[in-house]
């Protein structure tokens, strides 16, 4: 037994168990009949699973594949094509048919679903990032179900992400979930790929970002899937960064989802130990201009130096410069000292309104639904 199996023997029970919001991905193996067209059978037992998730109080976004294996079965094709422009319209397609299923299988179980299709600008953009990070949390108060895919219809090499599993990790960031799960069409990660070495052993648990699980994953298996191995465990890397666990498990393992929600440890898990700087923090550190300032009274300094956290308006006494939502402000103290810097929720015109006010007079203060409470939320602060 190699020291990380020895690991998983000793930990309790699976990250889901506790885990309040979860990213299920799943493959395109696994919404479709071997890559041809969209399964709805399979459909109807994820949309069975998850509403068991729902049922144990766990918020979950799904990131679905499959829409350009669906589009090809409408359009006729057996051959997966090699030219963007036939795979966009492929997946155009295709994506009608994937979601119509998800919608129907989750409205059996009362679920209402929606439809967002990301592209990588959509998430290097900071406002945008912000938008699509707001919308998805009030889909989640609301009790609906994002669905998410690529925008592959729109995708050039400049904007795309590439594949799913790395779109669910960014997804993960996105709404700081506690677990990534990918289901795929083997038991985990493997020592090694199993259709190629069947003496390959799972690996149950280790520390995401390891180098070792990076020279075991290999590429797709099959002409089905896109990334493979390696693109799970990257993604498990890039979830560790904003603090969520990564599991790799069957998908065609019977009721796998309330099976990890009940503890059960199955598949691999990759665990995520606290970042000290995320990426964004990274990138916000390194920022050389700042579009405004913002000063914060002696509690709202100690509440950002000391203990980490995010920036209420309440906390603001003054607001300098003109700036948007998702730019970059400075934040400093009475003296004009820098505390810290981050992206902010509100542009400066809303600033100054909301400035030393609870969350609860925003609406009535800005004339319109104000769903953040933070001037600047935790995630996108860097202390400096
Ligand atoms: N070390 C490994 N452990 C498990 N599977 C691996 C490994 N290396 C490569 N693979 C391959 O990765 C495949 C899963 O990736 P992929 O085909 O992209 O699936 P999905 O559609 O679920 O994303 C497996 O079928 C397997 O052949
Ligand atoms: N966006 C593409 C899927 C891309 C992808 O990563 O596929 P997979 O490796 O099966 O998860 C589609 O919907 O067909």
């Amino acid at each position: 037994m190699s020291d990380w199996n020895l690991a998983a023997d000793l930990a309790t029970a699976s990250a889901l168990k506790l885990a309040k919001r979860v990213v299920v991905k799943v493959g395109s193996s696994l919404v479709t009949n071997e890559g041809r067209g969209v399964d709805a059978d399979a459909i109807a037992n994820w949309a069975a699973q998850i509403s068991a998730l729902r049922a144990l109080g766990k918020e979950v976004v799904l990131v679905s594949s499959g829409a350009i294996a669906e589009g090809m079965k409408r359009l006729g094709w057996h051959k997966r094509p090699t030219n963007i422009d036939e795979l966009q319209a492929a997946a155009a397609v295709g994506q009608m048919g994937l979601v119509q299923v998800y919608e129907s299988k989750f409205a059996a179980h009362g679920i209402t679903t929606a439809q967002i299709l990301l592209t990588h600008a959509d998430l290097a953009d900071r406002a945008r990032y912000l938008n699509a990070r707001s919308a998805m949390f009030t889909l989640l108060r609301l009790g609906v179900v994002p669905i998410i895919n690529e925008n592959d219809t729109v995708i050039t090499d400049e904007i795309k992400v590439g594949d799913n599993d790395t779109l669910g990790a960014l997804v993960a960031n996105l709404i700081e979930a506690d677990v990534l799960v990918i289901l795929t069409d083997q038991a985990g990660l493997f020592t090694a790929d199993p259709r190629k070495n069947p003496a390959a052993e799972l690996i149950q648990t280790a520390p995401a970002g390891l180098l070792t699980l990076e020279q075991m994953a290999g590429g797709a298996g099959s002409n089905i899937g896109t990334g493979g191995m390696l693109t799970k465990v990257l993604a498990a890397k890039r979830a560790m960064r904003s603090g969520a666990h990564t599991v790799i498990v069957s998908g065609r393992e019977a009721h796998v989802l309330p099976r990890l929600a009940s503890g059960e440890r199955i598949g691999t898990e990759l665990t995520a130990s606290v970042a000290l700087l995320t990426a964004r923090q990274q990138w916000l550190a390194d920022h050389l201009q700042l579009r405004g300032q913002v000063v914060l009274d002696a509690g709202a300094v100690r509440a950002v130096r000391e203990s980490g956290k995010s920036v209420l308006p309440i906390g603001v006494l003054q607001v300098r410069g003109v700036f948007e939502r998702g730019d970059v402000v400075a934040c400093v103290d009475e003296a004009g000292i820098e505390v810290a810097r981050g992206l902010v929720n509100y542009s400066s015109g809303d600033a100054v309104r909301i400035a030393r006010h609870a969350s609860d007079a925003f609406e009535q203060l800005l004339g319109r639904d104000a769903d953040e409470a933070e001037l600047i939320h935790r995630n996108n602060l860097v202390r400096v």
